[in-house]
């Protein structure tokens, strides 16, 4: 296999999103979770993503598994690689986006790194530096009560700086309109002044094409799926990837019954849930007695055991960001994530024992932990339920054939899990 991309997703959402967007542009694409086995069977592909769980783990830990996935990709031929981000940046002063990026670039002798958020499709725009979620700045978005990482400041050459060790500088929308002659001259001269990396302007999809095209000039950049559309743009205006329009979804439907978790507290998938409970059963699961012990994972078995012969069914530790606070001001926040990230990975492990093959789960960390408790090594990349989410296809999982959908938290339409049911068959 010669790879044409790699990258190296922080968690399994993100991979999936950007799998979905790299497939959609025309690469043949395959998700692996975590670096794969040598035994495990992959076709002929464009390109793979490498999905970590390295968004909210010790930084040092981050960038091992990241210079491990690195290592694997570009042994097998991949000349660039994408360390593929959150696209609200999520992370805190202590990093991973900066380590990561610091030990890439480091690994791969690149002077300059480019590095951005934006992917205007889903409404992440970044101008001046500065990150917008729809219509407001980050620290005014929903994320600044994320469970995990709360952001509280949308200027990223800001937030950057106090994570990496290279000096960050910024590449500004009027360069990046005149394309991407331009925005490797400004790199050329920030690199002169020393600095490492650069946050770079996209309001617009074209930006994407422009910043692409540049990026691909170097061994490593540091972005959302926006930049990896840019780039899948470029390999196949190279004719280094022929745009085959193809997924490698096999069509043949998996059947079994299918559930919902969800784990995701954010303002998307609460109103998501509140529209579930008109299509399904949906149990509200007690976060307090989640973390005290396994009784309220063993009562929300029971419950799930009662009703999913009849129908899908959707579990929910999802609450609002006071319950959330309150709940971490008792365990910390750490702790508690954690414990209710296992609680939900217990109940994937037991709704697949009941014969459930058609899984979607809401929320990145939840998603890391219920499909590393599943043991599924890799996904085919399917039909696309709403932008960044698209049906998996689990290749060599223990249960067999199984369909799942990783939802990242933010994303969906308000009828998504009925969006995603009518899509998994
Ligand atoms: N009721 C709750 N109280 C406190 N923490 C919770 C509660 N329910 C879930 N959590 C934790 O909140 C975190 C949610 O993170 P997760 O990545 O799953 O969702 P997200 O951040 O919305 O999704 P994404 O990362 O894809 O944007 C997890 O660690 C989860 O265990
Ligand atoms: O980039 C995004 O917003 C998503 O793919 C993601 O990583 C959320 O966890």
């Amino acid at each position: 296999m010669s790879l044409k991309l790699g990258c190296i997703a922080d968690d399994y959402t993100g991979a999936s999103d950007l799998a979905n967007t790299l497939t959609r542009a025309g690469l043949r694409t395959v998700q692996t979770i975590g670096v794969p086995a040598s035994d495990l069977a992959l076709p002929e592909v464009d390109a793979v993503v490498v999905s970590l769980k390295s968004r909210s783990i010790e930084a040092s830990q981050a960038v091992a598994r990241s210079r491990e996935a690195d290592r694997w990709l570009r042994a097998r031929g991949a000349e660039h690689v994408l360390f593929k981000i959150c696209s609200t940046f999520d992370s805190t002063d202590a990093g991973n986006i900066g380590p990561v990026m610091d030990a890439l670039a480091g690994d791969a002798g690149d002077p300059i790194v480019l590095v951005t958020p934006a992917f205007p499709e889903t409404k992440r725009t970044v101008y001046q530096g500065n990150l917008f979620v729809g219509a407001v700045p980050l620290n005014e978005s929903p994320l600044k009560d994320h469970p995990l990482n709360p952001m509280h400041d949308a200027n990223l050459v800001r937030v950057l700086g106090r994570q990496s060790r290279r000096r960050i500088g910024l590449v500004d929308l009027a360069t990046v309109v005149h394309g991407p002659e331009a925005i490797g001259h400004r790199l050329q001269e920030l690199a002169g002044q020393d600095f490492g990396a650069a946050i770079i302007d996209a309001v617009f999809d074209a930006d994407l094409t422009a910043i692409g095209a540049a990026a691909l000039k170097s061994k490593v950049s540091v972005g959302a799926s926006g930049i990896g559309l840019g780039l899948a743009r470029a390999l196949v205006a190279a004719g280094q990837a022929h745009s085959h329009g193809l997924t490698h979804h096999e069509d043949a439907p998996v059947g079994g019954m299918a559930a919902c978790l969800a784990g995701s507290c954010s303002q998307a998938t609460l109103q998501q849930i509140a529209q579930a409970e008109t299509i399904m059963p949906v149990l509200h699961l007690d976060a307090a007695a989640l973390v005290a012990g396994p009784d309220e994972a063993q009562r929300a078995m029971v419950w799930a055991g009662e009703r999913i012969g009849r129908g899908p069914v959707l579990i929910a530790s999802s609450a609002t960001p006071d319950q959330v606070s309150a709940l971490q001001a008792r365990h910390g926040r750490e702790a508690a994530g954690h414990a209710i990230e296992q609680a939900m990975a217990d109940l994937a492990e037991g709704l697949i024992e009941v014969g459930v093959r058609r899984l979607i789960v809401a929320g990145g960390e939840t998603s890391g932990a219920v499909v590393d408790r599943l043991r599924i090594p890799g996904f085919l990349v399917g039909p696309e339920i709403a932008a960044g989410v698209p049906v998996l296809r689990a290749i060599g999982a223990e249960a067999g054939d199984m369909l799942l959908a990783l939802k990242s938290g933010n994303f969906g339409g308000p009828q998504f899990f009925a969006d995603a049911l009518g899509l998994m068959r």
